[in-house]
């Protein structure tokens, strides 16, 4: 093989789903399950603070097998389990890749958390972050690493964007100049020909690891950011290494 040249890839497209609470991240995974199971073997890793409510709403969707959709339960700082320790996360999708091999792509929904939290690159390949058209049409112009730098942007729910007064057109335009021109698409499990898009873009970012094309990309750490707890609550950063204390 000459050097410099990636070798194709036999191992899953790791594929992180990040963004705010409620934006829609695990109804957008039983979609892409829902679309694509027939064409790509696939598995999904929950991640959720306490419980495993979201894989129990993805199993009782019926669109996997339910042994192919599992649970991290990350505690009080979801974001910690997908950014600065990995190690759980990572034990799981390899355990499933090892169950069900060879699978092509494993999604890893992230637990519902603020609007910076992003995917460590040692954890996977590539990224969608996640916001809906009822958080307001000025979300996406405010930026953040995952608005800015994760390879997909998706802008779910724009079948509610009459509701909520939002110019779904110029929302995506907000975010491509956010993004220098990074893809964003506008979704909505209720119009087929946005998910018919997804499921293009999914293809792609597969062939585009399998090839050994894609190089996985750090949007960069979450912003400082506050958590509440009973002494009132306390701001951290994730820019420290990882195991810092926490800034009081
Ligand atoms: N109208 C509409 N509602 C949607 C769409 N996608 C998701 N929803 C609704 O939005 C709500 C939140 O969806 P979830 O998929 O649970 O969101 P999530 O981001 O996984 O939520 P957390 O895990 O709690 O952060 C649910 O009531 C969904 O039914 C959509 O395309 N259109």
């Amino acid at each position: 093989m000459p050097e410099n040249t990636t070798p194709p890839s036999t191992r899953s497209l790791r594929l992180g789903v990040a963004g705010p609470v409620g934006t829609g991240k695990s109804s957008l995974i039983a979609t892409v399950c829902r679309a694509m199971s027939q064409e790509l073997n696939i598995g999904v890793i929950t991640n959720d603070i306490y419980t495993d409510e979201d894989a129990r709403f993805l199993r009782s969707a019926g669109v996997l097998p339910a042994e192919r959709i599992r649970a991290v339960e990350t505690g009080a700082c979801p974001h910690t389990a997908i950014r600065d320790d990995v190690t759980t996360n990572l034990l799981a999708v390899e355990d499933l890749e090892a169950d069900f091999a060879p699978l092509d792509l494993v999604l890893v929904e992230s637990g519902g958390d603020n609007l910076t939290a992003t995917f460590s690159p040692a954890l996977v390949d590539a990224q969608i972050f996640v916001l809906d058209v009822a958080g307001g049409g000025d979300v996406a112009r405010k930026g953040g690493p995952g608005i800015a730098r994760a390879d997909l942007l998706v802008i779910n729910k724009i079948d509610l964007a009459p509701h909520v007064d939002v110019d779904v057109e110029q929302m995506v335009a907000d975010a491509t100049a956010a993004r220098e021109g990074g893809p964003v698409l506008a979704l909505s499990r209720k119009r087929q020909e946005t998910i018919d898009e997804l499921s293009t873009w999914i293809r792609w970012m597969v062939a585009q690891h399998r090839d050994g094309a894609h190089t996985p990309q750090d949007p960069g750490p979450m912003a400082p950011h506050f958590h509440a707890d009973e002494e009132g609550g306390y701001i951290h950063s994730h820019d420290e290494a990882p195991g810092a204390l926490h800034q009081h």
